[in-house]
């Protein structure tokens, strides 16, 4: 197929996309650069630097579906400047579906997030719990949740989105590389390569076994394939017309000082911890229930939180 990749020289998009590559599928990724790389798009892909609001000139006829990832994705920076979230992921979104529409493109796969859920009382969360966002990022993805399943009713749209728990590893030369980094693993990683003294452990006074948060994470790699079974699921007959939502996760929930203890042992390297305050919007324990996923699509993860880490320190060494 002819597949519009769009963030695809970013971190999920380009692993996605060189798994697209590798499938046989022919890759045009369009990317502005907001956080990404332009060497990180997958090799033999095509590469337009380009916002997804300039989609009409990239989007026409001859492609077979999108999958799109270009978003912000930073909750502090959401908090403190909303805008920039409701203009990028949804107005921009907006503007990927007209051309989609226009050019007659009815297939997509959209990225998620658990951030839609907010701070939910049950775990495992299902697709069913209550999607009540606590910070403009989750709201701004829940928005695009809500304009896709009016276009598939209206238009005819295929749609998953997949609610994307949190997710890390590596394939091949393909990781994360962000500026500023925010995330885990990497963050912890760092004490080993020698890139900063200790990290950070934002909370230690939660409700939860040793009182740091619980999060449900996920390798790339495994995330990548529900993707590529999520986009055929969009060529099915019946699929025209149906908006779909999974959850992506583990099942399984780590704490942060669990995360940092399989960084010691992946790495041998001892890894000093500074206990600091929560950090704002930070919900205690975010674990997935991937149950429908399963069913409808037979997706299962492969990978456990050690070969993620172990993935994430070879990419990181790199
Ligand atoms: N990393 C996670 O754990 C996680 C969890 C849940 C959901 N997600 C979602 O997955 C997607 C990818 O996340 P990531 O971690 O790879 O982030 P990333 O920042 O590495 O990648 C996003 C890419 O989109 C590009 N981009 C942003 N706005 C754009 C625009 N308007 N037009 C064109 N390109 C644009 C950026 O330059 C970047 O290359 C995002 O939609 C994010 O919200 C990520
Ligand atoms: O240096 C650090 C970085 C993070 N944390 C904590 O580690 C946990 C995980 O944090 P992080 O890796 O930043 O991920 P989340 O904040 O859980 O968010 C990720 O996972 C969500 C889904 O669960 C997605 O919606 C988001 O897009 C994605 O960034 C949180 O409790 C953080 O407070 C630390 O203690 N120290």
């Amino acid at each position: 197929m002819k597949l519009l990749v769009t963030g695809g020289a970013g971190y999920i998009g380009s692993v996605v996309g060189s798994q697209l590559v590798a499938a046989g599928h022919e890759v045009v990724v369009v990317d502005s650069l907001l956080t990404g790389h332009e060497e990180a798009v997958p090799d033999s892909a095509r590469f337009v630097h380009a916002g997804i609001d300039e989609a009409a000139d990239v989007v026409d006829s001859s492609f077979d579906a999108v999958l799109h990832f270009a978003a912000r994705s930073l909750v502090g920076q959401s908090v403190a400047e909303p805008e920039l979230y409701w203009w990028n992921n949804v107005v921009g979104t907006l503007r990927l579906l007209d051309a989609m529409r226009a050019a007659d493109v009815r297939r997509l796969v959209f990225s998620s997030t658990a951030a839609t859920y907010g701070r939910p009382e049950v775990s495992p969360i299902t697709e069913d719990t209550p999607a009540v966002p606590i910070n403009p990022y989750g709201q701004s993805k829940l928005a695009v949740d809500h304009a896709l399943a009016g276009e598939a009713v209206a238009h005819g749209l295929a749609a998953v989105s997949l609610r994307y728990f949190n997710v890390g590893g590596a394939l091949g030369r393909h990781g994360e590389r962000h500026d500023p980094e925010t995330h885990l693993i990497p963050n912890v990683l760092m004490v080993p390569a020698g890139r900063r003294a200790a990290v950070d452990v934002f909370g230690t006074d939660y409700p939860t076994p040793d009182g740091t948060a619980v999060r449900d994470y996920l390798h790339v790699e495994d995330l990548g394939r529900a993707h590529l079974l999520a986009l055929d699921w969009t060529g099915t007959g019946a699929a025209s017309g149906e908006h779909r939502v999974y959850n992506l996760g583990s099942g399984t929930g780590y704490s942060v000082r669990e995360v940092v203890e399989a960084v010691r042992r992946v790495t041998g390297h001892p890894v000093p911890t500074t206990d600091r305050e929560r950090r704002a919007g930070d919900p205690p324990v975010l674990v997935a229930s991937a149950d429908r996923i399963a069913a409808d699509l037979g997706w299962r993860p492969e990978h456990g939180l050690e070969q993620i880490v172990e993935d994430a320190w070879t990419f990181m060494q790199r």
